[in-house]
């Protein structure tokens, strides 16, 4: 039996894929997984029966990496699960920035009671007049799942589109549309583009990536639309350069009382993945992967171990090695199985940065005491016997 929690609301068409071996828990404290979104994890105590975790959804900053990884916690995502429910908030947020179609229903709202609206509106229509966005340009910042979706999408509605993303998978390049203009200097975005829109994951190394000096080089009247995280954004600059009438719209997905009810600025409530499609293929990613982890000790699509998967075990066991990615590890536990005569029959190893994952099928399923001989080096974070 396997005990999991949600820290928040997961789709039941995801649940639902969960076996009879698998009781919800309330209390984190008594679950070996668990299913979240955007609920922070960083104050949480992990418990030591934790053993992963799983986003449905893309973005991983509610969650402390390398404190799961050092508790030998296997934290996942569900990459591009929630892509295209994203993209089209996105060009629904090149629209709205374009003609002041939320100004105008306001308006419509507010003169409702007025016997010649129709006439009125006909002289009003110019306050919220604006410009198309085919044969504009658009930079995309970041060409993974989401990116790459909005860039494509772009290019059939006759914008230029300017891609720029020095880590592009080669997944993602083989699903660029050639009409995608290649951008290797992320400053060719700036000072060309007539529309930016940013789809890179919250990082150090991405914090505050559109700042006062990048913004700076943008056209006058730049559209900016930040649908990733607000902390890639120095927003306080931004709306600073609204109210200069450098930046025209500011397009966001994450209020926060630097942006809320600011000149220029359209905001959504987080609503990029909820769709119920979104919602529902997050959930059922994120269930199997956990599935996938507990029942046959693979690892698919983690953040923070790297991927390693050997199938269903038909040997006669199977333990799992969750270590630091330090030299000598195999052969030490070689060593420990030798010497309880239990022979490997295959096994795979493989390393993420500082941490390594190590999945051993033997003739003989691995005692306790031999877990716990293996759990001894120095090295090793946990140890599971999956089979
Ligand atoms: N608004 C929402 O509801 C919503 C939904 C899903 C995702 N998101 C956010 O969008 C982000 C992207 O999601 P995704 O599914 O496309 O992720 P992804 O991992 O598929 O793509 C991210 C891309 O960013 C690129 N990248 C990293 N650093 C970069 C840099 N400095 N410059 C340019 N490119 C860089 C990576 O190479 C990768 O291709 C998520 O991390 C999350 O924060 C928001
Ligand atoms: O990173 C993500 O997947 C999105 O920000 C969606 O977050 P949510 O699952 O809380 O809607």
């Amino acid at each position: 039996m396997f005990q999991y929690t949600c820290l928040n609301p997961i789709a039941n068409v995801g649940l639902d894929l969960l076996s009879d071996d698998y009781k919800k828990v309330e209390d984190l404290k008594d679950a070996q997984a668990v299913l979240v979104r955007s609920a922070s994890m960083h104050d949480l105590d992990l418990p030591d029966s934790l053993e992963a975790v799983a986003r449905a959804g893309a973005g991983v900053n509610n969650i402390p990496l390398d404190k799961c990884a050092d508790k030998g916690i296997v934290v996942f995502n569900t990459p591009g699960a929630n892509a295209n429910g994203v993209k089209e908030m996105v060009l629904a947020g090149l629209l709205l920035a374009s003609r002041d179609i939320v100004g105008g229903i306001e308006w419509i709202k507010e003169s409702k009671d007025e016997a010649d609206i129709a006439k009125l509106a006909e002289k009003q229509k110019k306050n919220y007049a604006g410009c198309e966005i085919s044969g504009k340009k658009l930079g995309v910042i970041g060409l993974g799942a989401i990116g790459v979706l909005v860039a494509n999408a772009a290019t059939h509605l006759g914008m230029e589109v300017y891609g720029y993303d020095p880590y592009i998978s080669v997944n993602a390049a083989w699903n660029l549309s050639r009409n995608v203009k290649h951008i290797s200097n992320v400053e060719e975005i700036y000072k060309e583009c007539d529309y930016i829109t940013v789809h890179v994951p919250l990082l150090d190394s991405t914090k505050g990536m559109i700042d006062k000096n990048a913004i700076d080089m943008m056209k006058d009247g730049v559209v900016i639309l930040n649908f990733a995280r607000d902390l890639l954004v120095d927003e306080a600059a931004v709306v600073a350069a609204l109210a200069d009438k450098k930046v025209k719209r500011y397009v966001t997905d994450f209020p926060n009382p630097t942006t809320a009810g600011k000149e220029g600025v359209i905001l959504t409530p987080h609503l990029g993945a909820s769709t119920e499609e979104s919602e529902d293929n997050c959930a059922m990613m994120a269930v199997r992967e956990i599935r996938d982890y507990l029942e046959n000790g693979n690892i698919v699509h983690s953040v923070n171990y790297p991927d390693c998967s050997m199938g269903g075990c038909d040997k006669a066991g199977r333990v799992a090695v969750l270590h630091k990615n330090s030299k000598g590890m195999i052969a030490q536990y070689t060593s420990v199985l030798g010497d309880a005569d239990i022979n490997i029959e295959d096994m795979m190893n493989k390393s993420k940065g500082d941490y390594a994952y190590t999945l051993l099928d033997v003739d003989t399923p691995v005692t306790k005491e031999v877990a716990a001989k293996l759990e001894a080096i120095e090295g090793v974070l946990k140890v599971r016997v999956v089979k």
